[in-house]
């Protein structure tokens, strides 16, 4: 699902109303009983209503909205939020309409700001796209006031005094809703992980914007969506066999992190790799062939880490599909020596993970040396030892896509709605996940999906918005089976199930 700018927003609402066509009056309805009808599906009458308008079309939606439910008979009181001279058109149209049913109270002092009790709900429809600055006076007053009442807040499109795709300046004063009701399409601030208070649980509902316009409008950012990935993912031939689908190569493990190690190799068969060799140090050996007895294990010459050494008895690198490297491994001087003669001698993608994120960071001629369109998996510190810290979230896309697309790799940066920035400039949100997933060992499980996915040949921008979708899917339905709170890395690997 495509990302849109405020400005192709704008002209998206513009061409739906010429070419549909319809009435930007009768979009506003639509949105309104949109809402509407998503707030009725979740709400009950026993709940009183405080809408708070402005004067725009964002106010005009809400003065819809306090219509619709009145008529619905829910106990709603407006206000209209008197901040300027000037209201729009659709708002003074149904300004009309809702006085000919209800009262409508306006505030232009603070004195004017009702109590907000506890089980009421506020429906914030004072400030949506069209804001131009920061918040003041008599606006911000109200943003405060809901922020401090105990009242269930619900915005209307977007919190007031948030803008939807670039940064806030410090002390901005921002509606902080529970809940996000927000028009056809996700806004880029819904995903940036400092911003989450402004947005609470968001959720999108159609309002019949032109599908044409969308589909032809070029836009650098995307939301991944269960329809879409369903579309990349292969169904198997009923002739297939285990050479079908590749042999996949994982370096992992040291002395105390062989845990590590296990995670990777267990999700990467749990993802349809046909073969998989796991390298360890020798003191993994035994703990991998127990644990995991469907992987072939190759022991390193050294006893606690992984060194390369010897490496006599070893099949060429070609021999292998995919080759998956990090989880569990440390950053001695011998791995070091390990994964630099590694990534000299890999010819096709790899995934390169954790440690060795780490180890590159200090050593960044290795940068040059990784092959091109590989997955790095950072997490954002080990993005930012990578690169430079950042100023705010917008300030790090920059970054995460300049890094991608200079060096031709495609980056996964983890966290709720992971960010996978791609060769082409593109950066694609995960729409999986949840906050039991910030628990060891996650990371060292997505290595394995996303090895198993490339050595069964998935294009490796394919493999890693699959495979982070299908990890958080996995992690969704772990955290249903045992909740957020107890969930284990290997949860994920046993909730995966790719059909
Ligand atoms: N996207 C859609 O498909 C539809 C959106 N709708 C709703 O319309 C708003 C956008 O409406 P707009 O009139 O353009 O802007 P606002 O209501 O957000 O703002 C009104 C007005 O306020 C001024 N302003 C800007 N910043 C500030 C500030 N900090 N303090 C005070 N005043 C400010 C500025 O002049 C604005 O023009 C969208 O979010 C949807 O809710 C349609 O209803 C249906 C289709
Ligand atoms: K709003």
């Amino acid at each position: 699902m495509k990302i849109l700018s405020v400005e192709q927003t704008r002209t998206l609402d513009q061409y739906t109303i010429e070419h549909e066509p319809i009435a930007p009056i009768n979009l506003m309805e639509r949105a309104a009983q949109a809402f509407t009808d998503w707030y009725t599906a979740r709400f009950d009458k026993s709940r009183p209503v405080r809408i708070f308008c402005g004067l725009g079309n964002n106010g005009g939606d809400g003065l819809a909205i306090a219509r619709l439910l009145t008529q619905l008979e829910y106990s709603v009181q407006t206000y209209v939020v008197r901040y300027a001279p000037r209201e729009s058109e659709d708002f003074m149209h149904n300004h009309r309409r809702l006085k000919l049913i209800s009262s409508i109270t306006y505030i232009e002092n603070e004195r004017d700001i009702p109590v907000i009790r506890n089980r009421e709900v506020a429906i914030d429809a004072i400030l949506g796209l069209g804001l131009s600055r920061t918040t003041e006076g008599i606006v911000q007053s109200v943003i405060d006031a809901i922020n401090h009442s105990p009242a269930t807040v619900i915005a209307v499109d977007i919190a007031s005094g948030l803008f939807a795709d670039t940064a806030n300046g410090p002390n901005s004063t921002i509606i902080q809703p529970d809940y996000t009701v927000t028009f056809h399409l996700p806004k880029l601030a819904f995903l940036q992980p400092t911003l989450g208070l402004y947005v609470g649980e968001w959720h999108w509902v159609d309002i019949g914007l032109s599908r044409a316009f969308i589909e032809r409008t070029p836009t650098t950012y995307f939301y991944t969506t269960e329809k879409e990935v369903r579309h990349l993912l292969r169904p198997r031939n009923r002739f297939s066999h285990k050479g079908s689908f590749g042999h996949a190569l994982l370096l992992v493990g040291s002395y105390g992190k062989m845990g590590a190690g296990v995670l990777a190799s267990r999700a990467c068969l749990r993802s349809g790799v046909g073969l998989l060799t796991v390298q360890v140090p020798r003191c993994g050996y035994e703990i991998l062939q127990t644990t995991v007895p469907e992987a072939m294990c190759q022991p390193d010459g050294h006893l606690h880490i992984l060194s390369g050494q010897p490496d006599l008895e070893a099949p060429e690198l070609s021999t292998y599909s995919a080759i998956g490297v990090g989880p569990g491994i440390g950053t001695a001087p011998e791995t070091l020596a390990m994964l630099r003669k590694l990534l000299s001698e890999a010819q096709k993608p790899m995934v390169i993970d954790a440690d060795a994120i780490n180890l590159i960071a200090k050593n960044r001629d290795l940068i040059d040396k990784i092959p091109k369109n590989s997955i790095l998996t950072p997490h954002p510190k080990e993005f930012e030892r990578l690169t430079r810290r950042w100023t705010s979230d917008y300030d790090k896309l920059g970054i995460l896509r300049d890094f991608a697309q200079r060096n031709r790799f495609v980056v996964v940066l983890k966290g709720a709605h992971t960010a996978i920035a791609t060769p082409d400039g593109t950066t694609h949100f995960n729409s999986t996940g949840n906050p039991g997933m910030s628990t060891g060992g996650t990371g060292d499980v997505l290595t394995g999906i996303l090895t198993a996915l490339i050595a069964q040949g998935y294009d490796p921008v394919e493999a890693a918005v699959l495979g982070v979708f299908e990890h958080g899917r996995a992690g969704d339905r772990a955290a249903q089976n045992r909740g957020q709170i107890g969930l284990m890395a290997s949860d994920i690997t046993d909730s995966l199930r790719w059909d």
